[in-house]
């Protein structure tokens, strides 16, 4: 696994975090997601944050940053985040290509990371939900018992747990058929682990904000295509790309808001009935 990184903060004792999720890009810049040219949103999302001017400690992106599986789709997100000052860590959705996606992203500079200690009070843990082939997740024995090692080995840092999947109904019944399939073996684990607070995910293109067993999970919207909160079938969201910043304190405390594009210029093909 790869190496621990250690960060040093810009914001005194309080870590800040900016999530990037779900960015689904192409290899060429012309192509679209249902309706959505996800190069021009994702490009439009990292000028509105570098707009905003925010002190950022750590980019984490939380999977699917490629649609097509290609390395040049994972060369964009890099050249993106490149313009972005705060180093980024990053770990796999259901659609991505490890393959392509660990070489690129290395080459690119990008920190292989997926443990990290920020200052003296908190490290975030970022895990492999990813299922190759197919939607749902599911945390393999190695994965969990990973985590476990990192937790035993810093027992006394508030742990933010970053996973694509998400571990709990979301409410909208077709995409909780493509959750964290195993959620349960990880609720058993970390039983043992309270410094464990926060949970992190991507995957459903919405925000969420909800109790997991004593613990917080929060959703982020995608950088492009946003499915509406609470449906049966498949229903694409008219609102706008977003992207959440975390503020984690030393006493454990979390902050956390999304922001959207204040923009209707990425009107999704609400007709349209899905996507692979
Ligand atoms: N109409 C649909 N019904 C069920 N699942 C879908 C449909 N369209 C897309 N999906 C899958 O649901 C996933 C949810 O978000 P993803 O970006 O992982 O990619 C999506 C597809 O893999
Ligand atoms: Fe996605």
């Amino acid at each position: 696994m790869e190496s621990l990184f250690t960060l040093p903060l810009v914001n005194g004792a309080k870590v800040r975090i900016l999530q990037i999720t779900d960015t689904h890009l192409f290899a060429g810049e012309d192509e679209t997601l249902l309706g959505v040219n996800t190069f021009n949103s994702y490009r439009a999302v990292l000028d509105a944050i570098k707009a905003q001017q925010r002190e950022v400690d750590i980019i984490a992106a939380t999977g699917d940053l490629a649609q097509d599986q290609s390395v040049e789709a994972y060369h964009q997100f890099a050249r993106g985040i490149g313009e972005l000052t705060a180093p980024c860590v990053w770990l796999p959705g259901n659609h991505d290509f490890q393959p392509a996606m660990v070489n690129a992203l290395q080459d690119a500079g990008i920190n292989p990371s997926k443990h990290v200690l920020l200052g003296e009070h908190w490290q975030i843990i970022l895990l492999d939900t990813q299922v190759f082939g197919v939607p749902h997740g599911e945390l393999s024995e190695y994965q969990l018992e990973w985590m476990e090692r990192c937790l035993n080995a810093y027992p006394d840092r508030f742990t933010l747990l970053m996973l694509h999947h998400h571990p709990l109904p979301s409410g909208c019944t077709w995409l909780d058929q493509h959750s964290l399939r195993n959620a349960h073996m990880l609720a058993n684990t970390l039983v043992n682990y309270p410094k464990v607070n926060t949970l992190l995910c991507g995957h459903i293109h919405q925000e969420l904000d909800l109790d997991w067993y004593g613990r917080r999970l929060y959703a982020t919207p995608s950088t492009c295509v946003q499915f509406k909160p609470h449906c049966t079938n498949f229903t694409i969201d008219t609102v706008a790309p977003g992207w959440r910043y975390l503020d984690l304190y030393p006493d454990g405390r979390v902050e956390t808001e999304v922001f959207r594009l204040e923009t209707s210029e990425f009107h999704p093909d609400t007709e349209s009935d899905g996507y692979e």
